[in-house]
Parts: structure tokens; C-alpha cells; sequence
């Protein structure tokens, strides 16, 4: 019986580089290669096995001269393969970038030009860690500070409730395990199914068929008759993570399903009954969301009738010490080897980093040291190379003074304008002034699309929209 290779997904608009890469790692893995996130997000769909390990180059069109596109795949990776490990490709001159990278849950970073050998080895020592730390999910959440203790107290006094709970938090900061240990695994649910789904992950058109299902010939495709999350959940648990993204016009039958139970598949006009506890969670402040009308009140109110919030890593004081504890062990005896120890200088360097990324970048950055400093003391110096510290760059928009929310600052740029042009188009200058907002927002937002949209005050969707064509300008 042959063992089937370890998906591995490549993703770089040169072409260059993916088949050669592609070439020199057949023999070890099952290559996917792909030219940009959309075409990426395409391919992923169709796949039954999810890939073990990802080269995601940050440079991608419609953006290719900048990480945003490689930024927002990475979240998008993550969002649908929490246990995907990402290595990203780096050029000369974005180090930063893919430090940042880091951040947002890559496990390493590879510069380019990549030697095939070095890659091929960095492969197998990540994929060695591919087994989760043991005990972690197990014990639930790691850290004793008073927030954490708080959390867990609520959480045990909601778990055998039947409303929904809503749970809040950064990204990377637990919420997957708060939603499947605490309210389904320590429930009275727990010999029930636990069904999770990301509603960032999935395209907003297939949303409603997947949480529902569909009847044969619903749409185009729709083969079969096909049941969805919330039949097959039947009376055990369903997560929605990032429920924030879930379009308005599918809100009104979640909220049905909230208030009554029942639901129909896409194409059907039988009324289903949904015996499912729901359980939501974001990172998105969905107050805003509702006050830019994005979220419905109605919703938001059945949601959030009991709410925790997962604090980040910067407010749990010395669970930090835990988290190096407990990570440190597993990782190391994940691969057999002695753990790494910091020295008293890098000790301090942990104490005060504030770990924007949270527990997901600090099992990162245990598991890079692992592989790096396996039985040896790491030096603050070695410590500080992995940490990625924030960006103090100040925009140089807001440096030109021009307050684009005053329509008399806009008046006068639009005049000193004109005065200098000799044939302006104004649809053009729309376009112009269009795409700076929107790839501004791109950039504050670290590529986070949902937070980019949000800064523009628009839904994801219609930011793709307008984003649409750019590639080919
Ligand atoms: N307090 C904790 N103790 C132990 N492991 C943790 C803790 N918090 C998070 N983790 C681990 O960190 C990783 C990220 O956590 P998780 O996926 O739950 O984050 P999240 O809040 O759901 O993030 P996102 O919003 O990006 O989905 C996982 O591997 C998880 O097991």
C-alpha cells in the first residue's frame, strides 16, 4: 500500500520559482502550485485533504510590489487550516515584511533566492513538529493569571446552557480551544458532534448552502442533495468563527434558526428544526460592525446574551512563563530533543514583548528556537531575531496636513489640482484617489481584508469588487 505524500501548496506569482520548486520537491511531497490568493482560495476549495505545509511569497497580484496579498493569504490559510505550517518567501528587501509575517502565524521565513536543499530540510524539521504539542488541547487553556481564572469561571457556568455564547478576542488568542474544550468537549454535549466552520473562509455566495445544505439542482453544481453544518451538528455544538463576516442578507435566517430552530435547505421548502447549540466568535468589534449597519442588532442581540472575552497575551502578566513552559517541553520532546532554556537577559526580552500575534506566535517562536537552539541557553540577541517588534514608521499621509473628512481641505487639494493638470479626467482621479484608500487600509490593516474593509467602512466583499481588474491596469 504506497503512504501518500504531505500536501504541500506553493504559492508565487513567478513562475520561475514555483515549478522549479515544484520540480525539485515531487519526490517528497504532493505539490500544488498556485499564482496568486484568489486562484490559491480556488484550488483549496477542491481539495480533500488539507496541505501540511505552505511557501506563500508576500509579493502577489493584484499587489505584487507589496506583502498585502501575502499578508491576507496567510490569515486565510490559518482561518481554514489552524494547524497549516506556513513558510514564507522573502526578497532582499522585505525582511521586516516577513518578520511581520511571523506575526501573523507563518512559522518561518526563507529568503529568496531559496536553495532547494535548505527548504527541503527546513520542510521536514517543521513538519516534525507537526503533532500538537501534547497535552494542550487536553488541558484546555494554558495560564493562571486572574482574566484567565475569570474566563474559565464563566465558561464553566455557561457550558451546559442552551443559548449561545458568544466569545470574543484577538486573533491567536484561544478562542478555537475556549469554543471546542470549554463548551463542547466539557458539556453535557460532549458525545454530540462539534461542527466548526469559518465564515471567512469560505466564499460568501457557498455560506448559506453550506450552513443549510441544498437540494439537488439548487444551483448550478448542486448534484446531489447535500445536508449542511447545522443538520449534521444535529444536537451537538456548532461554531461560526468569525461570525462578523457573515453576510447581511444571510443574517436574518441565522437569526431564525436563534429564535425557533428552523431552518430549509437551499432549494426546499420543508422547514427543518436545528437542536444545535451555536456558538460564535470574532475579532471584529461587532458593536461597530452594528452601528455601520453591518451586523444586525436583532442578531447581535441573540448571540451575545452571554459573551466572554479571551484576553491577549499582553494582559495575562506570567502566563507568558507558562505558555514557554509548557511549549518548550512539548515541542522539544515532539522531536526528540532537549529544550532550549533563555538566558536571563532573553528572559526579560520575553517578560516585555508584547506578543501581537499571541499564543499562536509565541508557540511559533518556541518552535523555531526549538529547532534552532535545541539544549542550549538562546541569548537575548537570538531571542530578539524572532520577535517582531512594531513598526514606529509614521504615514506620510498624515504628514501633509490634508484632513480628507474636511470638504474644505478636499476643495483646496482637488484646486491646487486642477491648476496643475491640463487634461484631467475626474473618473480617473476617482479611481486614483479609490484605490490609495483602499490599499492604504490594506496596509494599515497588516493585510487583514476584514479590517481593511472595515477602515473603508465597506463589507469584504464590495472591497473585492473594487479591487477587482487592478492586476491588469
Ligand atoms: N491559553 C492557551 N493555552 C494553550 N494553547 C493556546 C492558548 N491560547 C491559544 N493556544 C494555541 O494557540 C493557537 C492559536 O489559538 P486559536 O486557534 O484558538 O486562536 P483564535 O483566537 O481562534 O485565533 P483566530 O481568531 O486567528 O482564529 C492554537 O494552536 C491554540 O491551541
Amino acid at each position: 500500500m504506497s503512504v501518500a505524500k504531505p500536501l504541500l501548496l506553493i504559492v508565487d506569482d513567478d513562475p520561475l520559482i514555483s515549478e522549479s520548486l515544484s520540480f525539485a520537491f515531487a519526490q517528497e511531497y504532493d505539490v500544488l502550485t498556485s499564482h496568486s490568493r484568489s486562484h490559491a482560495g480556488n484550488l483549496l476549495r477542491q481539495l480533500r485533504n488539507p496541505p501540511r505545509l505552505a511557501l506563500v511569497d508576500l509579493g502577489l497580484p493584484p499587489l505584487p510590489h507589496r506583502p498585502d496579498e501575502g499578508f491576507a493569504l496567510i490569515g486565510e490559510l490559518l482561518a481554514r487550516y489552524p494547524d497549516l505550517k506556513i513558510i514564507v518567501l522573502s526578497g532582499q528587501s522585505d525582511n521586516e515584511n516577513a518578520r511581520h509575517a511571523r506575526t501573523l502565524g507563518a512559522v518561518e521565513f526563507v529568503a529568496k533566492p531559496c536553495d532547494p536543499a535548505r527548504l527541503a530540510e527546513l520542510f521536514r524539521q517543521v513538519l516534525r513538529f507537526d503533532a500538537p504539542p501534547s497535552g494542550e488541547t487536553a488541558h484546555g487553556l494554558i495560564g493562571e493569571s486572574l482574566p484567565m481564572q475569570r474566563l474559565r469561571l464563566q465558561l464553566g457556568q455557561y457550558a451546559n446552557l442552551a443559548y449561545p455564547v458568544l466569545i470574543e478576542g484577538e486573533s491567536g488568542s484561544g478562542k478555537d480551544i475556549v469554543a471546542s474544550h470549554y463548551l463542547h468537549r466539557q458539556t453535557e454535549r460532549h458525545d454530540k458532534p462539534f461542527l466548526a466552520l469559518n465564515c471567512a473562509a469560505i466564499s460568501p455566495t457557498l455560506l448559506e448552502p453550506t450552513l443549510f445544505g441544498y437540494a439537488k439542482g439548487a444551483f448550478t453544481g448542486a448534484n446531489t442533495a447535500r445536508a449542511g453544518y447545522f443538520e449534521d451538528a444535529d444536537s451537538g455544538t456548532l461554531f461560526l468563527d468569525e461570525i462578523g463576516e457573515l453576510p447581511l442578507d444571510l443574517q436574518p435566517k441565522l437569526l431564525r434558526v436563534l429564535e425557533n430552530g428552523e431552518y430549509q435547505r437551499v432549494g426546499e421548502t420543508q422547514t427543518r428544526i436545528s437542536t444545535a447549540r451555536i456558538i460564535t466568535a470574532t475579532n471584529r468589534d461587532l458593536r461597530q460592525e452594528m452601528k455601520m449597519g453591518r451586523f444586525r442588532t436583532d442578531l447581535y442581540h441573540r448571540l451575545s446574551v452571554f459573551t466572554v472575552t479571551v484576553p491577549p497575551v499582553r494582559e495575562t502578566g506570567l502566563d507568558r512563563v507558562l505558555l514557554l513552559e509548557h511549549f518548550r517541553k512539548s515541542c522539544a520532546a515532539a522531536v526528540r530533543a532537549e529544550p532550549f532554556a533563555l538566558a536571563p537577559d532573553a528572559q526579560s526580552l520575553w517578560l516585555d514583548y508584547p506578543f501581537p500575534g499571541n499564543v499562536r506566535e509565541l508557540r511559533n517562536i518556541v518552535i523555531r528556537l526549538t529547532a534552532r537552539y535545541a539544549g542550549q541557553a538562546v541569548t537575548a540577541g537570538q531571542l530578539s531575531a524572532e520577535l517582531d517588534y512594531p513598526d514606529s514608521a509614521v504615514s506620510p499621509v498624515a504628514t501633509t496636513g490634508l484632513d480628507a473628512s474636511q470638504p474644505e481641505d478636499v476643495r483646496q487639494a482637488a484646486r491646487q489640482h486642477l491648476e496643475r493638470a491640463s487634461h484631467l479626467n475626474l473618473d480617473a482621479t476617482l479611481d486614483l484617489w479609490q484605490r490609495g484608500y483602499i490599499e492604504a487600509a490594506i496596509e494599515l490593516s497588516g493585510g487583514n481584508m476584514s479590517e481593511a474593509a472595515r477602515r473603508l467602512g465597506i463589507n469584504r466583499t464590495t472591497l473585492y469588487n473594487r479591487m477587482e481588474g487592478w492586476n491588469r491596469q
